[in-house]
């Protein structure tokens, strides 16, 4: 049976995650699931779960570990036989032993960056609320200034990216981060990488990920030969 390729990504608010699952979504072909647009989804709709979801958010609080859960592990079954980069999820433990009890994850990036590079980032950063779509004014700017390329709606700022809010943002990050990590260590799976700039840390992911995946299509292959 072939065998699928899962990983998530980890780290703090502007880290690079999101801007990194594109590369790696657009380079490897993994499912790209990301727990932030899944909610922004549901908000959208009026699900359930974005119902509920979207009282917590306001209040800049994490979402309950059994809703999240329940949503995500039901994205990840449609997906049963498909590799894929979780952006967002697990966040907790619990989440995590959650996840572990369904899916064992073959590798996790964590993303560290200095808090300086955080700050400039986020107050750089302006999305379109409705798809989720980042830009950043030096680094990937809009084609046309203060609108979405796709749309051509207007991006606004988030409250939270701005510097009052993130110095509380990113403690709270690195509290509830630190045994889902450690959970991740001790498995064995978890890749650091630290940097200022996402173009330099993305030659190391790039190459990280074409050895695994070169292995795994190994194994896959010599698993099928008599
Ligand atoms: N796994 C999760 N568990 C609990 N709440 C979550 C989870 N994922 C997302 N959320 C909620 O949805 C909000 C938006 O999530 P999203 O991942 O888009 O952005 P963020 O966490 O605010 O910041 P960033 O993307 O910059 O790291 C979070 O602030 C949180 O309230
Ligand atoms: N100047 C600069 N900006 C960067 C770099 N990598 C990503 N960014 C931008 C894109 C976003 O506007 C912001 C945060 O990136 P993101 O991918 O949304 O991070 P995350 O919150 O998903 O972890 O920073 C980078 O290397 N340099």
């Amino acid at each position: 049976m072939a065998k699928f390729f899962r990983a998530a990504i980890m780290g703090p608010p502007g880290s690079g995650k999101g801007t990194i699952s594109k590369r790696i979504a657009q380079s490897f072909g993994l499912q790209y699931l990301s727990s932030g647009h899944f909610l922004r989804e549901g908000i959208a709709a009026n699900t359930e779960a974005g119902v509920m979801a979207k009282t917590y958010i306001e209040r800049g609080m994490l979402v309950p570990d059994p809703v999240m859960t329940r949503l995500m592990l039901s994205k990840l079954e449609q997906l049963s036989s498909h590799s894929f980069l979780l952006d967002g999820f697990p966040r907790t433990l619990a989440q995590a032993q959650a996840l572990n009890n369904r899916y064992q994850l073959d590798l996790v990036i964590s993303l560290n960056i200095p808090y300086e590079t955080l700050k400039e980032r986020l107050s750089d950063r302006w999305i379109h609320p409705r798809s989720g779509r980042v830009y950043n004014m030096g680094f990937n700017p809009p084609q046309v200034e203060g609108k979405d390329d796709v749309t051509g709606e207007p991006l606004i700022q988030q409250d939270d990216d701005k510097p009052e809010a993130l110095m509380a943002r990113l403690r709270h990050y690195k509290e509830v981060a630190k045994p889902v990590i450690d959970l991740y260590k001790s498995l064995g799976i978890l890749h650091s990488f630290s940097g200022t700039e996402t173009d330099r840390i993305w030659p190391y992911i790039n190459s990280l990920l074409s050895n695994k995946m070169h292995t795994l299509a190994q194994d896959a292959h010599q698993s099928q030969t008599p």
